[in-house]
C-alpha cells in the first residue's frame, strides 16, 4: 500500500489552560478529499496550523510526502508541495488577477531549470494561463484584484495556491461568506481540483461537506469525536446529538 501523503500522529497543543488540540491523529491518502468539521473553538484551525508549521506541536509528529516535517517552518513545507488557501490572505489587492497568479507561479518555478531565460518566462506565463482557466478567471485576467467580487477573490486565492503545483492543498472554509451560486461554483471547482490534488479542508456548511468529502473528521473540544464516510458521520448518534443540541 502506498504511504499516505499526510500523516499526523498524536498532535497536541495547549494555549495557557486551553487544550486546543488533544492527541489528534490523521491519515490522508493520496487523492483524498478529506473534511474537518466541528463547532467554533473545537481546534480545527489550530490543527491546520500544526500541520503547516505555523504553530509548533507540544507533542506528536507530522509526515508529509514521505518526510518528517514536524516543526518545519511553512516556507520550507510549502516548497515541498503543501499549499494552503485561507480566506483571501495571499491576494495582492492592487495587482491584476494575472499578476497575482504569475508571481506565485514564478516563485515556485525556481525549482525548474531552463536553458534560456525566455523559456522560463514562457513556461511561467503558460502555467499562469492554465491556472486562470482552471479557476474560471481567464476572462478577468486584467482586472485589479480588489475589484473582484468576494467569491472571485476566494477563487483567486485558490489560484495562487494552485500556481505552486501543490501535492496537498489545505482549504480553510473555501465557501465562507459566499452566495449560494458562488458556493455551488466553488464546490464544483474543489471537486475538479481534487482530480489531481489531494485536498484537506475545513468547512462549516454541512450540505457542502456531505456532497464533497470522501471522509470526514469531526472535532469536538480539541479531540477527535468521530471519523468516517459522510453517510456514517450523518447517522452517527453522538454527532447527531452534538448537532441537535447545538454544541457542534
Ligand atoms: N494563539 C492562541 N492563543 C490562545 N488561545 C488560542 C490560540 N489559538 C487558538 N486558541 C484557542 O484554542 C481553541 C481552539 O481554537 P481554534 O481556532 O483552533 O478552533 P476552530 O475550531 O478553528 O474555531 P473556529 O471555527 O471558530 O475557527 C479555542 O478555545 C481558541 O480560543
Amino acid at each position: 500500500m502506498t504511504e499516505p501523503i499526510l500523516t499526523a500522529a498524536g498532535l497536541d497543543r495547549s494555549f495557557g489552560g486551553i487544550h486546543a488540540v488533544n492527541d489528534v491523529s490523521l491519515e490522508i491518502p493520496q487523492g483524498a478529499l478529506h473534511a474537518i468539521i466541528g463547532p467554533n473553538g473545537s481546534g480545527k484551525t489550530t490543527l491546520f496550523n500544526l500541520i503547516t508549521g505555523h504553530t509548533r506541536p507540544s507533542a506528536g509528529r507530522v509526515r508529509f510526502a514521505g518526510e518528517d516535517i514536524t516543526g518545519m517552518p511553512y516556507s520550507k513545507v510549502a516548497r515541498k508541495g503543501l499549499a494552503k488557501s485561507y480566506q483571501i490572505t495571499t491576494v495582492f489587492p492592487l495587482l491584476t488577477v494575472f499578476e497575482n497568479v504569475r508571481i506565485a507561479a514564478q516563485a515556485a518555478a525556481h525549482s525548474y531549470v531552463f536553458w534560456r531565460p525566455a523559456d522560463g518566462i514562457r513556461a511561467v506565463v503558460a502555467h499562469t494561463e492554465e491556472v486562470l482557466e482552471r479557476i474560471g478567471l481567464a476572462g478577468e485576467r486584467d482586472v485589479i484584484a480588489s475589484n473582484l467580487s468576494h467569491g472571485d477573490q476566494r477563487r483567486l486565492d485558490l489560484g495562487i495556491a494552485l500556481a505552486t503545483s501543490p501535492r496537498l492543498l489545505l482549504l480553510d472554509e473555501p465557501t465562507a461568506g459566499m452566495s449560494p451560486s458562488e458556493t455551488a461554483a466553488t464546490v464544483e471547482l474543489v471537486k475538479e481540483l481534487n482530480r489531481d490534488v489531494t485536498i484537506l479542508m475545513i468547512e462549516h456548511k454541512m450540505d457542502v461537506i456531505l456532497s464533497i468529502a470522501d471522509r470526514i473528521t469531526v472535532l469536538h473540544q480539541g479531540e477527535k469525536l468521530f471519523e468516517g464516510a459522510p453517510e456514517d458521520v450523518k447517522s452517527h448518534p453522538r454527532v447527531q446529538e452534538v448537532y441537535l443540541t447545538g454544541t457542534l
